[in-house]
């Protein structure tokens, strides 16, 4: 469970968060959408309290070790500078249970291997992967944190279409386990179809906040992206296509 209340923040004398209000609950999986420079990156580190804001987060007021219980984060940066094999870049991801018992760890491990399909991986040096193969060993370890909520800043960024639709899917997954989601998504197809709920940021406002047949309307991709795009309902869910800029 994540409650934001009045998130405010200035950069270089810019208002970069506008007074964010927001909460995202057990079984959500929440796809934050908005145009580049929109505020998302910097609402979810303003959340993780890696930067100071005005207002509360529920998450940044823990004490740093009850943070990394509470919450895994999968930042937008993907670089890996560490020449470590695979599974031992995922157990990093226990960093935040120094209690566990070294089964526990292994098991936990094992299970974010097997659920983002790097088992065969698991021995090879992590930077003798690829960009989307490294991708995913990063949200392994994120997995492998095991903690109730995922923050997670455009988890599809480098992959290909079967892993996009695997990684969405992993975090509806993990919604329907009873977790809790907050994912930064580009692409609004795959947000709209994997998401229970979407809410979109505009010059760090949130401008819309609902089931995602609700807010993608044709007006609010007018106005908030500036853009006109197809929306189909079909047996998939929905189908997002931009077609050309306003
Ligand atoms: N260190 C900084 N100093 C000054 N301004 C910053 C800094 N970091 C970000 N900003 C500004 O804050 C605003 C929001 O940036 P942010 O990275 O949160 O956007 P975003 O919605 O994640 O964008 P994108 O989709 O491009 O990743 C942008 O206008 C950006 O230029």
């Amino acid at each position: 469970m994540l409650t934001l209340t009045d998130l405010r923040l200035a950069r270089a004398g810019r208002t970069v968060l506008d007074g964010i209000t927001l909460s995202v609950g057990p079984g959500e999986c929440v796809g934050l959408i908005g145009p580049n420079g929109a505020g998302k990156t910097t609402l979810l580190r303003a959340a993780l309290g890696l930067i100071p804001a005005q207002g509360h987060s529920s998450l940044a007021a823990l004490p740093p070790a009850e943070r990394a219980r509470a919450a895994a984060y999968l930042p937008q940066g993907r670089e890996i500078a560490w020449d470590m094999p695979v599974e031992a870049v995922v157990a990093l991801g226990r960093a935040a249970w120094p209690g566990a018992a070294r089964s526990e760890d292994r098991a936990a491990v094992a299970r974010a291997l097997a659920r983002l399909g790097l088992d065969a991986l698991r021995h090879r040096p992590v930077t003798a992967l690829s960009g989307g193969e490294q991708a995913r060993v990063l949200l392994a370890r994120a997995l492998a944190q095991e903690a109730p909520l995922m923050l997670a800043d455009e988890p599809t960024a480098g992959l290909d279409p079967a892993a996009q639709i695997d990684a969405m899917a992993l975090f509806a997954a993990l919604a329907a386990e009873g977790r809790s989601v907050l994912a930064s998504v580009h692409d609004l197809g795959l947000a709209a179809r994997h998401c229970t709920r979407l809410v979109v940021l505009k010059a760090g406002r949130v401008v819309a906040d609902g089931a995602p047949r609700a807010v993608l309307t044709e007006k609010l991709l007018a106005e908030v992206f500036g853009i006109r795009a197809w929306i189909g309902d079909t047996a998939e869910g929905l189908v997002f296509q931009p077609l050309s800029r306003l």
